[in-house]
């Protein structure tokens, strides 16, 4: 049976990475970026990660950060993935020796195509909303349509997503992940353990209407 795999981003608590992983998340997102709501600082993502079991992965979300800034993280948390979410170019995603995601907005005229052989060494290539002046985040989706389905590498789905529409976005897109943020929440930065059990039903139920 085929899996979708699930990340919750902005975990800013560890009850909130508990009930993540009670759930059956695969991945948790720490985001640091200053002007995010869900924004954690180094020491403090670092104290929630020690709390956490094995094999549920540690993914580190930067948007346009100076390099020494991704470095300092680095050296205090130890995240399986990188998550670049701005305008980071090709080099500077490969330049940190660890595994990374690179986040494609997308706007229109955007060909996915060409993002992903640009950003050969990714991971992982992660397709979200455009919003302008909002890196991500947004609580909107884009088109499904415009979601290749027939992707060799790992394309994950993030923007908007929720437990009602987590099983729409997986018949629709087939995607090897779902990355969600806002559609788990009962405020900003805030998960709610209930919201993140039925997402990650949602998507298995999901899964065994694709098997
Ligand atoms: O979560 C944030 O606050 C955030 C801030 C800046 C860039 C990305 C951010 N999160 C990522 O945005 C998408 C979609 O989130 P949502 O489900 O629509 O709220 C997701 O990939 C998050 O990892």
């Amino acid at each position: 049976m085929s899996r979708t795999r699930v990340k919750i981003c902005g975990i800013t608590r560890a009850e909130d990475a508990a009930a993540a992983i009670r759930a059956g998340a695969d991945a948790l997102g720490f985001v640091f970026y200053a002007k995010s709501p869900r924004s954690v600082s180094a020491a403090h993502a670092a104290d929630i990660m020690a709390g956490l079991p094995v094999f549920v992965s540690k993914v580190g979300l930067f948007v346009n950060a100076d390099a020494e800034e991704v470095r300092q993280v680095l050296a205090v948390c130890e995240l399986d993935l990188l998550q670049f979410h701005g305008d980071e170019t090709p080099a500077y995603c490969a330049s940190f020796a660890k595994p990374y995601m690179k986040a494609i907005r997308m706007r229109d005229g955007v060909d996915v195509a060409e993002a992903m052989q640009a950003y050969a060494s990714a991971s992982a290539i992660l397709l979200d909303s455009y919003k302008p002046g909002v890196p991500g985040g947004t609580g909107e989706s884009f088109d499904w349509v415009r979601f290749p389905t027939n992707s060799e590498r790992p394309l994950v789905l993030a923007g908007g997503l929720r437990p009602d529409n987590a099983g729409a976005a997986i018949a629709s897109c087939k995607p090897y992940a779902l990355d969600v943020s806002g559609g788990v929440e009962s405020a900003p930065g805030i998960k709610c353990a209930h919201a993140m059990t039925r997402f990650i039903e949602a998507v298995s139920q999901a899964d065994r209407r694709e098997d």
